[in-house]
């Protein structure tokens, strides 16, 4: 049975890890707290700051795993390229994690190597270089650290006396070592998606039904499966993807995030993993979810096809307050609602909008999907996390 690195024990890895258990492989998962979602589950847990490069080789070579596979972006992804060279497999690849990890690698390949539709962006360093950035994209415009994710660091700079205010913001909550930021002209879209990617071993790229998703503050609230769009921004979504994954090389899932817009479908971003709005597939919305189909990948297990099985939705129970072992209320209206499920994480604190657990609802494939959706929203609502 292979041995699984998890880099990263949140709720997407606490799902994998299921998914592995499943079918008899083992895990070791790794986080930077104790107790971590997926450590709950796996065979062996390390609590290691994994932006530590001397901490990550000890752990690669203590273990010497089978696939390393990264459930974050916060990990200092350069020695990835070293563990390869010395014989790892590392999912999807070193260069995939790599150059995910941070908004300028991804978004130069996409824009500049690939050819790909994005919305226009600068980089700056300082506040004088952030107000000229914005000057030349033009206002509103989003501001991104290089390196963050749901949303941290990020906002919307909607006049110049923004400008300070979003630099400081964007410092504060950026996570790696680079005062940078990115500055993107705002898209007016119509929605926006993420297009499940699955490439595999055998060179078949197969895609899931689209997700559409609603977010704030740059988190995702709700998430849908299938998003309505016409066949032709999904062909173009989809071959995006594919040449995205493929420039990235190697074999998993990915997220991949698009905006699609009057003026057409532009590229945002990618997750190498399994992404957070796509938790609507534990809704059995596919005949595998999002997790099965990673391991698959991973493992080098052929899928041969991906099938919409139902509709459905998820909404996040964020919480409100900073505590220890927080409590739910409200689960048992979740649970006495037909065609619905829930999730709760396990994460052992709580804070402001930190996501604790989702909600999911379904229906059969000719239901309503906006139905679904609001019931999910709704029901989600319901559920309080409780500090003690
Ligand atoms: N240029 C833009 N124009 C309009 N909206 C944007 C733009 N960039 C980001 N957004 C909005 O903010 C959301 C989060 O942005 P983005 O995906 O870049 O952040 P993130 O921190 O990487 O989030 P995650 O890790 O959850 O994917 C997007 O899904 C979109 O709703
Ligand atoms: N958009 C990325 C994403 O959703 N990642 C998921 O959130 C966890 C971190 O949550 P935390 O910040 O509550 O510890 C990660 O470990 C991963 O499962
Ligand atoms: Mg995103």
């Amino acid at each position: 049975m292979a041995k699984i690195l998890l880099l990263g024990s949140g709720e997407l890895g606490k799902e994998f890890t299921i998914a592995a258990k499943r079918i008899g492989q083992t895990v070791i998962a790794v986080d930077s707290y104790e107790n971590a979602p997926a450590a709950q589950i796996a065979d062996m847990t390390e609590v290691i700051n994994m932006l530590d490069g001397h901490a990550l080789d000890a752990i690669v070579e203590k273990y010497k795993p089978d696939y390393i596979v990264p459930e974050i972006e916060a990990i200092r992804t350069e020695r990835f390229y070293e563990y390869e060279k010395q014989g790892y497999t590392v999912i999807p690849s070193a260069k995939a994690a790599n150059f995910t990890m941070n908004r300028k690698a991804i978004r130069d390949l996409a824009a500049k190597e690939l050819g790909l539709k994005t919305a226009e962006y600068r980089y700056a360093t300082s506040v004088e270089s952030l107000k000229k950035a914005v000057l030349e994209i033009g206002i509103p415009c989003v501001i991104k650290p290089l390196m963050s994710s749901s949303g941290k660091g990020q906002s919307i700079i909607k006049t110049e006396a923004d400008v300070k205010n979003a630099w400081n913001y964007s410092q504060a909550g950026s996570r790696g070592d680079v005062a940078e930021v990115i500055v993107e002209a705002f898209i007016n879209f119509n929605y926006e998606i993420t297009l499940l990617t699955v490439t595999q071993q055998n060179g078949k790229t197969l895609f899931c039904p689209p997700i559409g998703h609603r977010q704030e503050r740059g988190d995702y609230m709700e998430s849908w499966q299938p998003a309505t769009m016409e066949n032709s921004a999904l062909n173009e979504a989809q071959q995006m993807a594919e040449k995205v994954t493929t420039a990235l090389s190697g074999c998993g899932i990915w997220g991949v995030e698009f905006f699609v817009a009057d003026d057409g479908v532009y590229f945002s971003e990618l997750s190498p993993r399994p992404h957070d709005t796509g938790m609507v597939t534990l809704a059995k919305t596919q005949n595998f979810n999002e997790f099965e189909l990673h391991l698959r990948a991973v493992l080098g297990l052929p899928i041969t096809e991906i099938t919409q099985e139902r509709i459905g939705a998820s909404a996040v129970i964020l919480a409100s307050e900073n505590s220890q072992n927080p409590t739910f209320e409200g689960l048992e209206t979740v649970a006495a609602s037909p065609k619905t499920d829930f999730r709760i994480f396990g994460k052992p604190t709580s804070r402001p909008y930190r996501r604790m657990g989702v909600v999911l609802t379904y229906d059969a494939l000719n239901g309503n999907i906006s139905e679904v959706t609001e019931k999910a929203k709704k029901l989600a609502s319901e559920v309080k996390v409780i500090s003690k």
